[in-house]
């Protein structure tokens, strides 16, 4: 790696491991009530948490601060829903405390989300699993998912691009480090984004059908959601 690279997997790194949902958030998973309405409500919360999060992941990705402002909203609003099912995925798949991980399933397949998505967001969990990415990684396909140029709205994407470009640099170097047996191991990464842009069209129809029955959204997820 370059002194660049890796002054700047350090800052990636760091800002990843500092912005973490807060312990409080993923402690309420696992109080005991079940309701559908109460799951709605806890997975709400963890929601909002989790794009509050992203916000502070984003504005420490090295350059991002220096694009166009309008540009880090519509790349923040662009990404929010990718990142998230990604957070979520590291999260359900890591080692989370004993019975966290059966209890946040258990709570996200009961809380008024119809069958239809629940199948694709878990086959996506479990595809997430079976990569056993190294928290470099993970890292660095958060940070590319939200470096995509070609959002809605984004002006100076060729900006984008480029530090789009310093990331995937990185992320395939990392990639030949940590899984010298799998030569197709950073193409399977990336083929991961692929499938989280079909999970964000499920994504857009679950917010929909809560909404119609009138299920309360927090301010934040509104104006990140444009609901
Ligand atoms: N009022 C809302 C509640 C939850 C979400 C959401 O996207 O939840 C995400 C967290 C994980 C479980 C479903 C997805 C992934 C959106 C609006």
């Amino acid at each position: 790696f370059t002194k660049e690279q890796q002054a700047l997997m350090k800052v990636i790194i760091d800002a990843y491991n500092k912005h973490q949902i807060p312990q409080d958030v993923a402690k309420k998973l696992l109080q005991d009530k079940y309701s559908t309405e109460e799951n709605f409500l806890l997975l709400t919360e963890m929601a909002t948490s989790q794009v509050q999060v992203l916000v502070e992941f984003t504005k420490n990705i090295p350059g991002f601060l220096s694009l166009d402002r309008e540009d880090q909203i519509a790349l923040l609003k662009g990404s929010a829903v990718e990142a998230m099912f990604l957070r979520s995925a590291q999260a359900l798949n890591k080692k989370m405390p004993i019975g966290h991980t059966e209890v946040l399933e258990e709570r996200i397949r009961k809380s008024g989300i119809s069958e239809e998505f629940i199948k694709p967001m878990f086959n996506f969990y479990k595809s997430i699993g079976e990569l056993h990415m190294v928290l470099e990684e993970q890292a660095l396909l958060t940070t590319i998912t939200i470096l995509t140029p070609d959002r809605p709205y984004v002006k100076d994407q060729p900006a984008v691009e480029r530090l789009q470009e310093t990331a995937l640099d990185l992320l395939r170097k990392m990639c030949v480090l940590h899984h010298p047996q799998e030569p197709q191991y950073f193409a399977r990464l990336l083929g991961r984004l692929t499938e989280l842009r079909t999970l964000s069209h499920y994504h857009a129809e679950m917010l929909a059908s809560w909404r119609v029955n009138d299920h309360k959204f927090t301010p934040l997820l509104c104006e990140i959601w444009d609901v």
